[in-house]
């Protein structure tokens, strides 16, 4: 039949064609929403992604994922072919039960380079399961001698940069940009961890190369293209390579990932023996070429926003409540007495000693509790036969084959039946409960900020280091207050993570 033919029956019968395209339109609809129509949730939702998408596009997707779970109950559906959780049990099942896989988000999220894998973006679980187990020794600080010591060496060049230039006193105030430092701070600590160079932010006192600005430029734009369901265009073949960063760019981003690859490159090509840091670990166990790049860059995405956002909150909560505050500084007085720790610019407080302080660790875990620093749903998709997933008081719920759930963080770690009436306040004492079976359940849900299972945050340790290291030196050397108490801070959440600015603080020097 030639083509001439073909148009003229379809002009002929156009109007029964279009009537049956919208009638398989309208039944796909029908038959999408009815698959879900046993999950309670807004209406909406069932037929559209529109109330999700909004909520991205307006960067609060936290707010939406805690009102829906706060209205309908613990397992709620968000979209046509989406549910949010806030029942811990739900969760840890998720994260454990075999034939649960991240779904497509990860790798429009959060691939660093075009159409090539990171172990965060990997949805493949026996690849990702592979890479996880050649990377966890380096991240976990046993194969990498030099972890602590690499921290250690930024929290001193923190304290020197506040000494020499943003100290207060009686006749004269320096405020200091808090949210900025910070993140200097966690950029110089990941850079100098995962390849064994620190970009330098905190002895320039700058934004070097404007990693921070652009990365925060590509985390907004990456969440304006998610929220227009427009994110598979970053993976188009092509298309894709040319909206994403190059490492052939002179600023930014792209310039982020020519130094960092240009560090890997000189590593691959002159191997040390002799060296125990994070790379040296990824290499030897058979992490070469073009993936150990990736896997390093990576962690510059991954550890850099996550722990300066939990610092911050920590910093901003414990600065709103002077008598914690005084408490945190009794302890770390307490310490200092005992001769347990090196004395002032001779040496940072170590790990284990940090992790011993009940009064430090406790404001830490009420302060990741009550702001936790990742909010995103970090979505899985269902195996494929479906799944009935148990809630606390037993009732079952079943969910069909890839379905997508995800987390719903701030219900979970406010939950008043867990933490009481005043779980939306602030009491690091909450951590001193005496009934060990409710603290063991409170820490088990705590412990949920950073993941679970095998898709777990690999840089626990390395956030947990940085937030005790920084609370103790800063605490222990310096008083602080907001010096704009007003608005503490300038707020936006992209993919769930915090980008904070302006954050101004008055700093003085202790007796
Ligand atoms: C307070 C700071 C941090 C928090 C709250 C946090 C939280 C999380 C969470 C919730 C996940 C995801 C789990 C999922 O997909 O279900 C995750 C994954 C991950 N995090 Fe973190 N993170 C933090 C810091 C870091 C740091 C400092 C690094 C790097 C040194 C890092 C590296 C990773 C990696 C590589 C993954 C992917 C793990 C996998 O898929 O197997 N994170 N993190």
């Amino acid at each position: 039949m030639k083509l001439e033919e073909i148009l003229e029956i379809l002009t002929e019968h156009r109007w029964p064609l279009v009537g049956a395209v919208v009638a398989i339109y309208f039944i796909h609809k029908v038959v999408v929403y009815w698959r879900l129509s046993h999950i309670p949730g807004p209406w909406l939702v069932g037929w559209s992604e529109f109330p999700h998408s909004r909520s991205m596009f307006v960067e609060k997707a936290y707010e939406f994922y805690t009102d829906v779970n706060r209205k309908y109950g613990p397992i709620a559906r968000i979209g046509p072919n989406a549910v949010v959780s806030s029942s811990p049990e739900v969760w840890i099942h998720v994260n454990t039960k075999p034939g649960y896989k991240k779904t497509d988000w990860y790798f429009n999220a959060v691939r660093v380079e075009h159409r090539r894998d990171n172990i965060f973006s990997q949805t493949d679980t026996e690849l990702h399961d592979k890479r996880r187990k050649q990377i966890a020794p380096g991240y976990s600080g046993r194969e990498n001698l030099e972890l602590e010591v690499d921290i250690d060496k930024r929290v001193q060049e923190f304290l020197n940069l506040i000494n020499r230039k943003y100290v207060s006193t009686d006749t004269e105030c320096r405020p200091m940009d808090l949210a900025k430092k910070i993140q200097y701070f966690t950029m110089d600590v990941i850079s100098a961890v995962a390849f064994g160079k620190p970009f330098g932010m905190l002895i320039e006192d700058r934004d070097i190369g404007d990693f921070i600005k652009s990365s925060e430029e590509g985390l907004t734009i990456g969440n304006l293209f998610m929220s227009f369901g427009l994110a598979w265009l970053t993976q188009a073949p092509g298309l894709g390579k040319l909206l994403g960063p190059k490492p052939t760019d002179k600023t930014g981003f792209g310039a982020m990932m020519r130094a960092c690859f240009e560090v890997v490159g000189d590593r691959i090509a002159n191997p040390d023996e002799n060296r125990h840091d994070m790379m040296a670990s990824f290499i030897r166990h058979g992490v070469l070429g073009d993936d150990l790049k990736t896997e390093v860059l990576e962690q510059l995405v991954a550890g850099s926003d996550t722990t300066a956002g939990a610092i911050r909150g920590i910093l901003l909560y414990i600065l709103a409540h002077p008598r914690v505050q005084a408490k945190l500084q009794k302890e770390i007085d307490e310490t200092v007495r005992s001769g347990r720790v090196a004395a002032v610019g001779e040496g940072i407080i170590s790990q284990n000693l940090a992790k011993s302080l009940p009064y430090m660790q406790a404001v830490i875990r009420e302060g990741l509790r009550i702001w936790p620093p990742v909010l995103n749903y970090l979505p899985k998709d269902v195996p494929k036969g479906g799944d009935t997933l148990t809630l606390a008081g037993g009732k079952k719920v079943w969910l069909p084959g890839g379905t997508n759930i995800g987390v719903s963080t701030l219900v979970m770690h406010h939950d008043k039946e867990l933490y009481g009436e005043d779980a939306d306040m602030f009491r690091p004492e909450r951590w001193f409960e005496k009934d060990q079976g409710k603290l063991a359940a409170m820490t088990r849900v705590n412990d949920l900020t950073f993941g679970h299972g095998k898709w777990q945050c690999l840089g626990k340790n390395v956030a947990q280091m940085e937030i005790n290291k920084c609370l103790f030196e800063l605490f222990r050397s310096f008083d602080w207050a907001l010096a704009r108490p007003f608005k503490p801070w300038e707020i936006h959440n992209t993919f769930g993570l915090f980008l904070i600015n302006d954050m101004p603080v008055q700093i003085t020097a202790r007796e």
